[in-house]
C-alpha cells in the first residue's frame, strides 16, 4: 500500500487537462459487449477502476488492443461465457461498481448475465434493485445466491415494455438501456437518469445502430434492433475531476487554467462553485480560475444560510459534495452541505476537524461549515482515505495546510484519478508517493 506525503502551502500554477470521465468510461466499455465488431474508444482514463474493467473484459474473451495511452480497440467476437461462472470472476467482478454494467449487454446478446455483488465506494447502502427490476420487466428470470452474493439473469428473448424506475439510478439506467437496445419492440424507461454519462452512452449506442429517443431527458424510448455494429467513441472530460481541480486551485490561492472542459456538459457545477464565491472565467472551452485571497459564500436571496445539496442530473452531482465541503472550510461565510443520496459520505469531516476546520456534523447527511477565510490555515495531519472523493478532498486540504500531511489508503484515490501526484507536481505541488511496506 502506498501513501501520499504532502507538504502544504505551495501554490499551483499553469494549465491542466482533465482526464476522460471515469463513470462514462465504465459504461461505454461495457457497451463493447453488444457487438462482435470492432469498437474504438478514445480518452479512456488510465485509472484503477477502468483498468480492472478492461481486465475483466479480457478474461471474458474480448480482444483488447491498446492503440495509445488513452485509446483502445475492443472486439467481443469470441466471448467465453464459462468465465462468468468461475471462482475467478466472482473475485474479479466484485472489485468495482462499474462491472455491474456488463450484465445488460450480456443478457441482451447472449441471453444470460451474472455478477457478484459489486464493490465501489463504501459510502452507504448501494442497492441493485433498479437494475434487476428493469431486466425482469424486459422478461428476464432473476436468480440470487445469497451465500455468494451472486446475481444472475437469464432470458431466451427480451421484450420491450414500459417501465417506471424506482429511482433514477445512473448505472441502473445504463444497464437497462443496454439490454433494451436489442430487445424486441419498444421500451420506455421513465425516471431514467440523464447524466452526461448516460447521454454519451446513448450517442454511442446510436452510432452502433440503436434507436433511442429522449436523450438528456428522464424518459428514454428505445426501439429494439436485431443487430449492433462497431463504432468510434470519444469520452468527455471528467466533470468530477474538473470540480476537484477547481478545489485544488482555490484552496491553494492559485491561478489555474483547466483546459477543454466541455462547458456545455458541466450543468450546475460552475454555478455551485460561484455560490461559494469562487471566480471562474470561461475562456473559450477552458475554465480560468484567478488567484483569490478570499472568497465569500453567498447567502440565499432572503439572507438565510446557503445550502448545497445533491440531486439526480440536472441537479448537482453527489460526487462533488466532499470537494465543496473542503473548499468551504477556507471561505468567508457559512454553508450547509446536505448529502441526500449516500449515508456515509460525510464522516471524513472528522479528519478536517482534526486539521482545524470548523465543521458541525449535524447528522450523517448534513454538515455545517463555518469558513476560516484563511485567517488560520489548516494543520498538516496523518489521515486515511475512506473513499475516492473524500480522498481527494483530503489531498486538497493537505495541499493548503501548514506543515506536512500523510494520507494512507490512496488506492481509493487511484481508483478514479489518473497519476494525480505526477500531475500535481508538474503544477508546483509538493506531493510524494511513498511505498509503505509496513
Ligand atoms: C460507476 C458510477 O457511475 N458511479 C456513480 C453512480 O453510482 P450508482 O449508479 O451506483 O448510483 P445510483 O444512481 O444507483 O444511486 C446512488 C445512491 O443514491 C440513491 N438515489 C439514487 C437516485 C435517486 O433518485 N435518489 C437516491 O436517493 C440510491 O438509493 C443510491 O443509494 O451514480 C452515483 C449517483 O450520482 C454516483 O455517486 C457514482 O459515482
Ligand atoms: C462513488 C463513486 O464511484 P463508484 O460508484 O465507482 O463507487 C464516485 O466516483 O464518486
Amino acid at each position: 500500500m502506498s501513501i501520499f506525503k504532502i507538504e502544504g502551502g505551495h501554490q499551483l500554477r499553469g494549465e491542466i487537462t482533465p482526464q476522460g470521465a471515469k463513470n462514462e468510461a465504465l459504461q461505454v466499455i461495457c457497451a463493447v459487449l453488444l457487438t462482435a465488431e470492432k469498437v474504438t474508444i478514445s480518452n479512456i482514463p488510465d485509472i484503477q477502476d477502468v483498468n480492472k474493467l478492461i481486465f475483466i473484459l479480457g478474461e471474458l474473451g474480448v480482444k483488447v488492443t491498446r492503440i495509445d495511452k488513452n485509446t483502445y480497440e475492443f472486439q467481443a467476437d469470441e466471448i467465453d461465457l464459462d468465465y462468468l461462472k468461475s471462482a475467478k470472476f466472482k473475485k474479479d467482478g466484485s472489485s468495482l461498481r462499474g462491472s455491474i454494467m456488463i450484465v445488460g449487454p450480456l443478457l441482451t446478446r447472449f441471453g444470460q448475465g451474472y455478477i457478484p455483488r459489486p464493490g465501489g465506494d463504501k459510502i452507504g447502502r448501494r442497492r441493485l434493485d433498479t437494475h434487476f427490476e428493469g431486466f425482469i420487466k424486459l422478461g428476464a428470470k432473476f436468480r440470487y445466491n445469497p451465500e455468494e452474493y451472486f446475481y444472475g439473469v437469464e432470458a431466451e428473448e427480451l421484450k420491450g415494455t414500459y417501465m417506471l424506475l424506482d429511482e433514477a439510478s445512473v448505472t441502473g439506467t445504463a444497464n437497462i438501456l443496454m439490454a433494451a437496445v436489442m430487445a424486441k419492440g419498444e421500451t420506455t424507461i421513465y425516471n431514467a437518469a440523464c447524466e452526461p454519462y448516460i447521454q454519451q452512452l446513448s450517442k454511442m449506442l446510436i452510432s452502433m445502430g440503436a434507436d433511442i429517443q429522449g436523450i438528456g431527458s428522464n424518459k428514454l424510448i428505445v426501439n429494439g434492433v436485431k443487430y449492433l455494429g462497431g463504432c468510434e467513441h470519444r469520452i468527455l472530460p471528467d466533470m468530477i475531476e474538473i470540480g476537484s481541480w477547481i478545489g485544488m486551485a482555490v484552496m491553494t490561492k492559485s491561478a489555474l487554467t483547466i483546459k477543454n472542459v466541455s462547458w456545455e456538459n458541466l450543468g450546475l457545477i460552475p454555478n455551485v462553485f460561484r455560490k461559494l464565491g469562487i471566480a471562474l472565467e470561461k475562456h473559450d472551452d477552458d475554465i480560468f480560475i484567478p488567484s483569490q485571497k478570499e472568497y465569500v459564500i453567498q447567502n440565499f436571496m432572503d439572507d438565510s444560510i446557503l445550502t448545497i445539496s445533491d440531486a439526480p442530473w440536472p441537479g448537482f452531482t453527489p460526487d462533488l459534495l466532499s470537494i465543496v465541503l473542503v473548499v468551504a472550510t477556507q471561505a468567508k461565510g457559512s454553508v450547509l452541505v446536505h448529502q441526500k443520496m449516500f449515508e456515509s459520505r460525510l464522516f471524513f469531516v472528522d479528519k478536517l476537524i482534526d486539521m482545524g476546520a470548523k465543521i458541525i456534523l449535524c447528522d450523517p447527511h448534513r454538515a455545517t461549515v463555518i469558513g476560516l477565510n484563511h485567517d488560520s490555515e489548516l494543520r498538516g495531519s496523518v489521515m486515511s482515505s475512506p473513499d475516492i472523493r473524500a480522498g481527494i478532498a483530503l489531498v486538497i486540504a493537505a495541499l493548503s495546510a501548514q506543515g506536512t500531511s500523510t494520507i494512507h489508503n490512496i488506492d481509493q484515490i487511484d481508483r478514479g484519478y489518473e497519476r494525480i501526484d505526477e500531475r500535481l507536481r508538474a503544477l508546483g505541488a509538493k506531493i510524494e508517493r511513498i511505498n509503505d511496506s509496513f
